[in-house]
């Protein structure tokens, strides 16, 4: 897998996932089998789209659950061929949407699965139906917690604080994690 911090990528064709995958839990894993298998269908490089740190950490101080080494490595070991990890700085926030689609135009993508709810672009302003206008869009099915919660880096944030250790192991998919975070 290559890994791209600084330069923009440019491919002839592509499947892409855009999102903050913080944690790497069962739902990003299951979007991120669902990209590898597209890519395969296609014939086309998959690529994940990804910011460090995750926004929500950047801006409500949120417990940063992987760490980069990490983040590639599991990104890696799910097979996907090319990592985008955008440094999310005062700089990058402040991109507007138009400028982040145009980036995206550079990967030449299929398809880019991203959840209902994706926001992009300074301010939040850019949307599924704005990114619906230039691409096909697709989202992935979610996956839930044994309770009916639909799993989300959040909701592990909060069982960590709460000492839930096994459930986090459970959540992520991953035996151990919860303590080494
Ligand atoms: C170019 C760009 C600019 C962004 N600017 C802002 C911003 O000004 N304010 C904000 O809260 N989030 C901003 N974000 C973060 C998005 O709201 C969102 O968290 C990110 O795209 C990850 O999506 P996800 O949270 O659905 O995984 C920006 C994202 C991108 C790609
Ligand atoms: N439980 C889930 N099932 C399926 N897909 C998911 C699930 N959780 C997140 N995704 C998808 O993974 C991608 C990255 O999502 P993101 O990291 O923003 O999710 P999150 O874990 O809900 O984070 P947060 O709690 O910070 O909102 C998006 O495409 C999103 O729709």
């Amino acid at each position: 897998m290559k890994v791209h911090q600084t330069k923009q990528l440019k491919l002839s064709a592509s499947v892409v996932a855009i999102g903050a995958f913080d944690g790497i839990h069962l739902g990003h894993q299951a979007v991120i089998r669902e990209l590898v298998k597209k890519s395969h269908l296609e014939g086309v490089p998959s690529v994940v789209y990804t910011f460090y740190p995750p926004p929500r950490s950047y801006f409500q101080g949120a417990k940063i659950l992987t760490k980069p080494r990490k983040k590639i490595e599991l990104i890696q070991n799910l097979g996907v061929d090319q990592l985008v990890l955008a440094e999310f700085n005062e700089k990058y926030l402040q991109r507007t949407a138009e400028n982040f689609v145009n980036e995206l135009f550079l990967l030449n993508p299929k398809v880019i699965l991203v959840g209902d709810d994706f926001r992009f672009g300074y301010k939040r302003i850019g949307d599924v139906q704005l990114l619906k206008k230039y691409f096909t869009v697709q989202s992935v099915e979610p996956i839930y917690c044994i309770n009916g919660e639909k799993i989300s880096s959040t909701k592990i944030r909060e069982l960590m604080e709460q000492g839930e250790y096994k459930q986090v192991d459970s959540l992520l998919g991953r035996y151990n994690e919860a303590i080494k975070a």
